[in-house]
């Protein structure tokens, strides 16, 4: 089956799926569903086979009534086409394989034995056990040259371990052939800031230090832990979300014009943005970063335990729920610019919003009253309720108010601009560029290794002080202390939600 792509040209989805982690809750709550997705849009080719692998023992029909579950339970209910889902269903085998040993891989080969496609491994598991997969698929010959592997984040626990990791996967795979996945790039929106920005001279003239004064970040979450403690508490809010996502929206926001949209091109000006990034010192950790923990609170009015509360939880654990921080990228475009990023779990409300803030009129001519009126603002909200708002300053009307100022947005609303137009889920655009091969949307081994070395410089710092995080309240905005972060310089965080 061929599906156009970017550049008109036709590329080939057709392909066999091998998921490693099957029974895991990334692909029972995110991967089976998109799969379903694409498979209902018509972008799954007839010939697509999908063999789930993991640990327990299950037949075929067992595995079927699993995943059938967590379609019921992700898709909605009138998006469940019955005649897809029994096609879909017919799509699915399941091999029991504990990973991380060799034997068992034969049937991999075996699986594809003579089979027309090229194989598409996703592995859905902890980044520790990629390197042994790799190695067990590569020694069983289960592999060909077209054979591609997708792996998740984060990958690794800083750039030490990353880089383990990576030459692993290196060690098997061509970067050519290896996917590594940001599901935020796979966001529309996300993909969003790319036409924004190159799309419309209007801004394409104005984004610089110039004009801009300072950029905010939100990406704040409604949920806690969620059952994923042991691996949150390893990781922490810094390595979970802003070395790959957070980061990954300040390299649209900063990077300079690619040359054309091949992956190469748009991942080497992201690469330069994150080797701009300016390293952590520890004099920066009391002014410029604020880490925090979630105690018992609110959310949605029900009351919710704090984390060290959690089920599995360690009552002694230093791991930050929260994170705010200001950063500088620094080159010629962003000089003088702060970055303020902040995300958090428990917070009020689940909200992914990036706010750019452009400089007042260099010469103010209006009532010196309405001065500290704020300057224009863009406000790009990713996440929920998706649209772009640029806030301007019109006339007040009416007869009495003269040449009195009002703030008010020009705003594109997606859902009801678009109205037909579902926007699909990140994996589902993220597995379909895997079938089609294209890597624009995934995350170079550079890339992934120049976002650690600039949390290192955090990590570092933090760990000499041996601080524990500062305590906010479930269903809070995060600690006092991340508001006058902003506030020292002037600002505040932009709360029109
Ligand atoms: N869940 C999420 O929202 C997100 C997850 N990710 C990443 O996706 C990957 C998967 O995460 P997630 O689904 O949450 O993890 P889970 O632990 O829920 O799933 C992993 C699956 O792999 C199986 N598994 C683990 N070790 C072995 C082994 N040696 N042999 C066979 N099976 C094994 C587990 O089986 P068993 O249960 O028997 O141990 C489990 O079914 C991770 O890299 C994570 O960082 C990234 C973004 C979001
Ligand atoms: O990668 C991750 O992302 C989710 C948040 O993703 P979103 O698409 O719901 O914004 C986060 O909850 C999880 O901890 C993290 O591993």
């Amino acid at each position: 089956m061929s599906h156009f792509t970017r550049s008109g040209q036709a590329a080939n989805t057709e392909i066999d799926l091998a998921l490693f982690g099957a029974l895991g809750d990334l692909a029972q709550r995110k991967l089976f569903p998109a799969l379903f997705h694409l498979d209902r849009e018509g972008l799954l080719d007839s010939g697509t086979r999908l063999l789930g692998l993991a640990r327990q023992e299950l037949d075929a029909e067992a595995f079927k009534v699993r995943v059938e579950a967590a379609l019921k339970t992700h898709v909605k209910a009138e998006e469940l086409d019955r005649a897809v889902l029994k096609r879909f269903l017919a799509r699915l085998e399941y091999r029991q394989l504990d990973f991380s040993q060799a034997e068992g891989y034969a049937a991999i080969r075996e699986w594809r034995e003579g089979a027309p496609r090229p194989m598409v491994i996703y592995l859905s598991v902890a980044a520790k056990l990629y390197g042994d997969i790799c190695r067990h698929l590569e020694a069983s010959g289960s592999l060909d040259e077209q054979s591609r592997v997708v792996v998740e984040k984060p990958i690794g626990y800083d750039l030490a371990s990353s880089a383990e990791i990576n030459d692993a996967i290196g060690a098997v795979f061509p970067e050519s052939r290896i996917y590594r996945i940001d599901h935020y790039l796979g966001k529309e929106t996300v993909q969003n800031l790319i036409a924004l920005r190159f799309a419309n001279p209007l801004f394409g003239t104005q984004w610089n230090q110039n004009h801009i004064s300072h950029v905010e970040i939100t990406v704040a979450e409604k949920v806690g832990i969620e059952g994923r403690w042991g691996y949150f508490d390893e990781a922490g809010q810094l390595r979970d979300m802003v070395q790959n996502h957070l980061l990954q929206l300040v390299c649209l926001i900063a990077m300079d014009p690619p040359a054309n949209l091949d992956a190469d091109a748009i991942r080497d000006e992201k690469v330069k943005v994150l080797k701009a990034l300016k390293p952590f010192t520890d004099d920066m950790l009391g002014r410029d970063v604020v880490r925090g923990q979630y105690i018992a609170g609110t959310s949605e009015g029900k009351s919710v335990p704090g984390y060290l509360d959690e089920d599995g939880a360690n009552t002694e654990s230093h791991t930050e729920t929260f994170v705010a921080m200001k950063t500088q990228v620094a080159n010629w475009r962003w000089a003088g610019v702060p970055f303020y990023l902040r995300t958090g779990k428990r917070m009020p409300e689940k909200l992914s919003q990036i706010v750019i803030h452009f400089r007042q009129q260099p010469h103010y001519i209006f009532d010196p009253d309405q001065r500290g009126l704020a300057a224009n603002k863009l406000v790009i909200r990713l996440q929920p309720e998706e649209g772009i708002a640029l806030q301007v300053l019109t006339k007040d009307s009416g007869l009495d108010k003269g040449m009195r100022l009002r703030p008010g947005p020009l705003h594109l609303d997606f859902s009801s601009a678009f109205p037909k137009t579902r926007i699909p889920d990140a994996y589902e655009r993220l597995l379909l560029e895997v079938m089609k091969g294209q890597q624009y949307l995934f995350v170079r081994r550079d890339e992934v290794e120049y976002a650690w070395r600039w949390c290192d410089s955090l990590i570092a710092a933090w760990e000499d002080r041996n601080e524990r995080p500062r305590r906010y309240p479930a269903g809070s905005w995060g600690p006092v202390a991340s508001i006058a972060m902003i506030t020292q310089d002037g600002r505040s965080w932009y709360e029109d939600y």
